[in-house]
């Protein structure tokens, strides 16, 4: 609790504890803790304590802390989560909650005034596999960027873990795991009609508790994430589409992540386009790795391409997936549901398994790394890549930092400086022959908040393609001269409310025109006064840090 909500006798507190300025403290504090883990402990304890304090330490800082609430740390928080447990942070709905999970979701205090949910089932957290009950901490993690990137009330959100189990044995075997001891239900049909009547259950129970609520669908392991989209995509309120092109991966972490790298690639296809003379729609994308993000993605980036007037099998043809089988193609056996829009019917010849082999025979303007494969990315492939490219386009995109497909300083230096890249986890600038080069970060971070924020305010009934769309274009506009003079893809972090804000416009006059808006008042707004409404709406934390002594 504040010492500035409380009513506390003044001698209570150190005579001039309140002249001082606690912000610094805090992060005096936070730098004096010896690893990322502790940092996260202690930011998550200042949240507890004081959140206005918490946030206003965030958004003076987002640089430092953001990495430590989100991704890379997040992702030892909860690969830990069941060791450093405090207190309550979030809901659980575990599978033997079934039959009664509208009473779990009651006792949550804020129903009638939540309105972003991040639920996690723990089964594919970043690219740390089956977290089971430790996935938790991602849910929160992402509200506090829709807190501090967008300035969501932090008292309308919900961080969910639907606990149905792990397969990960050494949490059943942890006498410290907090989750429920049990297998996830299987795949055969029996145990799938238990999950989806489980999943069913959650999600009606969620729209009478919550009903203003949107939901955020997040790390669900790839089977899960299509075979729930496609369940509820029109039924509630989740993040939605309305497909043009017909492909699974409606699942809001790709859907997201696919509006995010589209918006970096723009920005990186221009540089490139540029330095090599070339067409921006003359691209050649190759994605390694072809879970529910890369195809999440692939989709995105076809489906913009098809905007700027190309045919859907123009295309669709400059997109090449791979998975561990290698270059996939039409005529393998067996090849999952998801894959099969992108596989490749142009190919004869024997698989092509190695990245080298694949990279000789596509020759792309982009290689984007969704494969949780750290340093798959050798020094031969990025040295082919800027072979065979004037400014090659290389996104390792995986998360956290421990399974990037590139580091940024191999990637520069194999390169001569000369890639255009982005990472879904963070990497600090570098120094290359006197020049300083700064990376981009491809993360979902920079387009969920704004997403979320202009859909809230809009009271959209759904989440449409276009309103996906519109706010990459927006995210890609947003870059200012310095930004784009220093061939940044994304905007710098430290600007994201005001981003946030902007994609929010876009979104809104999407909706309008999708006409999915049920707030007829921002309908007559001029896009400056509809600009102000929003920024207007931005919480803000209401902390002050000088406080006479009574
Ligand atoms: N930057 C961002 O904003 C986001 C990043 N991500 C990141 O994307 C990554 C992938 O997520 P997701 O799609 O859900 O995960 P999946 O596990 O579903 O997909 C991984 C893909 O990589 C392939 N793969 C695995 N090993 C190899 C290999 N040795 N060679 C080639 N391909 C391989 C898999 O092949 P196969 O299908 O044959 O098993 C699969 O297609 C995660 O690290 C996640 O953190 C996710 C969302 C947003
Ligand atoms: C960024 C993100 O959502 C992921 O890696 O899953
Ligand atoms: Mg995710």
């Amino acid at each position: 609790m504040s010492p500035f909500s409380v009513q506390l006798p003044a001698a209570r507190l150190p005579p001039f504890f309140l002249n001082t300025d606690h912000r610094q403290r805090c992060l005096a504090q936070l730098r004096g803790k010896q690893n990322g883990l502790e940092k996260y402990i202690y930011l998550s304890g200042l949240k507890e304590r004081d959140p206005n304090l918490f946030y206003e330490v965030l958004l003076g800082n987002m640089l430092e802390i953001v990495p430590i609430l989100y991704t890379p740390t997040v992702g030892d928080a909860c690969s830990n989560y069941s060791h450093i447990w405090r207190r309550p942070e979030g809901l659980y709905v575990t599978i033997e909650d079934k039959g009664r999970i509208r009473q779990v979701l009651q006792t949550w205090p804020s129903g009638l005034s939540a309105r972003i949910a991040v639920v996690t089932d723990g089964s594919r957290i970043l690219g740390l596999g089956d977290l089971g009950a430790n996935g938790l901490p991602i849910a929160i993690g992402k509200l506090d960027l829709y807190i501090g990137g967008a300035g969501i009330k932090p008292t309308t959100t919900v961080p969910i873990c639907l606990d149905v189990g792990t397969n990960t044995e050494k949490f059943i075997n942890d006498p410290l795991y907090l989750g429920v001891r049990r297998k996830r239900p299987g795949t055969i049909e029996a145990s799938l009609f238990i999950m989806d009547e489980f999943m069913n259950e959650f999600m009606d129970a969620m729209k009478d508790v919550f009903p203003q609520l949107v939901v955020q669908f997040e790390d669900f392991s790839t089977d899960n994430a299509f075979r729930y989209l496609d369940m509820f995509r029109t039924k509630y309120r989740c993040f939605n589409d309305d497909s043009r092109v017909k492909c699974p991966c409606e699942y809001t972490d790709a859907l997201f992540e696919g509006a995010v790298i589209l918006s970096g690639f723009l920005n990186a296809a221009r540089i490139a386009s540029s330095a090599a003379g070339t067409p921006l729609s003359d691209q050649r994308i190759l994605f390694f790795g072809a879970g529910s993000a890369g195809i999440g993605v692939a989709k995105q980036l076809m489906s913009f391409f098809t905007l700027l007037g190309m045919s859907e099998e123009n295309a669709k043809s400059r997109i090449y997936t791979v998975d561990s089988k290698g270059l996939i193609t039409a005529d393998r056996k067996g090849l999952q549901e998801h894959k099969k829009y992108f596989a490749r019917t142009d190919y004869q010849g024997p698989p092509l398994t190695c990245l080298v082999d694949i990279i000789k025979y596509v020759r792309p303007t982009a290689l984007l790394g969704l494969s949780t494969i750290r340093n798959a990315f050798t020094e031969e492939i990025v040295r082919l890549m800027a072979a065979f490219n004037t400014r090659p386009i290389i996104f390792p995109l995986s998360n956290p930092v421990s399974l990037c497909e590139v580091d940024y300083a191999d990637a520069v230096h194999w390169t001569d400086g000369s890639v255009v890249f982005a990472s879904g986890s963070p990497y600090r600038p570098i120094e290359f022959e006197g020049k300083v080069f700064e990376p981009g970060q491809g993360n979902n971070m920079y387009i969920f908040p704004g997403i979320g924020l202009g859909s809230i305010l809009c009271k959209a009934k759904h989440i449409t393609d276009s309103m996906i769309e519109q706010a990459a274009i927006a995210l890609a506009g947003s870059l200012t001269e310095d930004e784009a003079s220093s061939e940044l893809v994304y905007p710098r972090l430290t600007r994201i409310r005001d981003i946030s804000a902007e994609i929010a416009v876009a979104v809104i006059r999407s909706a309008q025109a999708d006409e999915v808006d049920e707030n007829a008042l921002l309908r007559n707004l001029s896009d400056e006064a509809l600009l102000d409404y929003i920024k207007a709406k931005q919480w803000r934390p209401t902390w002050t840090h000088s406080v006479p002594r009574l």
